[in-house]
């Protein structure tokens, strides 16, 4: 069931116009910085939302076609997994995942089964008899993954759903989602009876799906292709692993944990916003004096004290200072004041060690080198410019 989408809504002054397709069985995640519209968007498929303009099709059935056709929340064949699990307290577990199906008119013995068998798919067949206030978060996300499958949705919605778990409990509910998405993908999904929904059922290969979430991580576990929304608008959209390795724009490369420094493309390297030469190694598809972005990673850059001596070409040297020291894993991200080329400053991955050797804190001058060969150079997407709409 591939979905096509293609729909503008205004809320208040804000505007949001996309046009893409999920191909069947695929998982297209969805990032951008607060307020770019990614919730407006999965209310607009959830149809919780009625578009200003445009249609949403899944499967060949249109859901949304402005003016005309909105077709409801329950009829659309679509399965929302939220942040919060949103079970309903006074029914047992078991009963919130027979919910969807009773609801649809399945019996309520025949909704217990799928309900049984959805919870053993999620690993939580133990707690059926349990009311939601007896589990604990993660226990609560893999009962909603249940409950949203247990309706036999064509399509599933994903709203930041491992964001309210702690970082204890998500690692096991994004595998237990992997299993779920990926195996839509694999295309030898359970179609089996006691799985399916209402006759209205498809396979595990046919459901595609929509991820929103601020992690790369999430979205490279789960999702095969990424569009990145800014201002209402995608600004990138491609395989997921292309787009966070070669990031255009800055929301993205800070999500990638990557720097980037926008410019034009010039030999050898990038002329950055304000002037700077930045050496770097440009790809094919650079044009000299286009719009083009130098990405490097923070392990690439080389913290030095701020008189310390210049080692010489073909290294980039900034001066800067440092802006915030922030522990993240077994290192010290750094980041330095945004500058005209870099908007989100420079990060650079440290030791603790290192950190106290040169007595870092924020507002210490710094020069921070990298090697011309760590840079990469790619055209840049004109930011906030749109993507054309989507191929039919
Ligand atoms: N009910 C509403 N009425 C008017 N404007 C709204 C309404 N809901 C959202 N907006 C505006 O629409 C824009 C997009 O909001 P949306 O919640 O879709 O963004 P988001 O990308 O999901 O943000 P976040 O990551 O913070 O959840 C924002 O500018 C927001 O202020």
């Amino acid at each position: 069931m591939s979905l096509h989408v293609d729909v503008a809504v205004r809320r208040g002054r804000f505007t949001l116009d996309v046009a893409f397709e999920v191909p069947a069985g695929g998982v297209l995640a969805v990032l951008g910085p607060n307020g770019s519209g990614k919730s407006t968007l999965l209310q607009c498929l959830a149809g919780l939302l009625v578009p200003g303009r445009g249609t949403v099709t899944l499967g060949g059935r249109t859901l949304t076609s402005v003016p005309g056709v909105q077709v409801p929340v329950h009829d659309r064949g679509i399965g929302l997994l939220a942040q919060d699990p949103l079970l309903l307290p006074h029914l047992t577990v078991v009963e919130n995942v027979a919910f969807g199906p009773r609801s649809q008119g399945v019996s309520r013995v025949r909704a217990r089964a799928q309900a049984r068998a959805w919870l053993k798919e999620v690993d939580a067949a133990g707690f059926a008899r349990r009311r939601p206030a007896q589990l604990s978060g993660g226990q609560a996300q893999r009962v909603a993954v249940a409950r949203a499958l247990a309706g036999g949705p064509r399509a599933l919605l994903l709203d930041e759903p491992l964001s309210a778990l702690d970082v204890d409990a998500s690692p096991a509910v994004r595998g237990l989602l992997r299993r779920v998405l990926r195996r839509s993908h694999s295309r030898d999904g359970h179609s089996g009876d006691e799985l399916s929904g209402t006759g209205r059922e498809v396979t595990g290969g046919d459901r595609c799906a929509v991820l929103v979430t601020h992690d790369p991580l999430d979205a490279l576990a789960l999702a095969d292709d990424v569009v990145v929304l800014d201002a209402g608008r995608i600004v990138e959209r491609g395989p997921v692993k292309e787009v966070l390795a070669a990031p255009r724009t800055p929301f993205t490369a800070r999500i990638a944990g990557l720097n980037l420094v926008s410019g034009l493309a010039a030999d050898g390297g990038l002329r950055a916003t304000d002037g700077r030469f930045v050496a770097g190694v440009p790809s094919g598809d650079c044009v000299a004096g286009e719009p083009a972005v130098a990405v490097f990673a923070p392990g690439a850059v080389a913290v030095h004290p701020a008189d310390a001596p210049h080692t010489g070409s073909p290294r980039n040297v900034v001066d800067a200072r440092v802006s915030s020291l922030e522990p993240h894993g077994a290192v010290i991200s750094l980041r330095t004041a945004g500058e005209a080329g870099a908007e989100a400053g420079i990060a650079a991955d440290l030791t603790p060690a290192s950190v106290a050797e040169l007595g870092l804190e924020p507002g210490s001058p710094v020069r921070l080198e990298v090697k011309a060969a760590a840079v990469a150079v790619h055209p840049a997407v004109e930011s906030p410019s749109p993507f054309p709409a989507a191929e039919p």
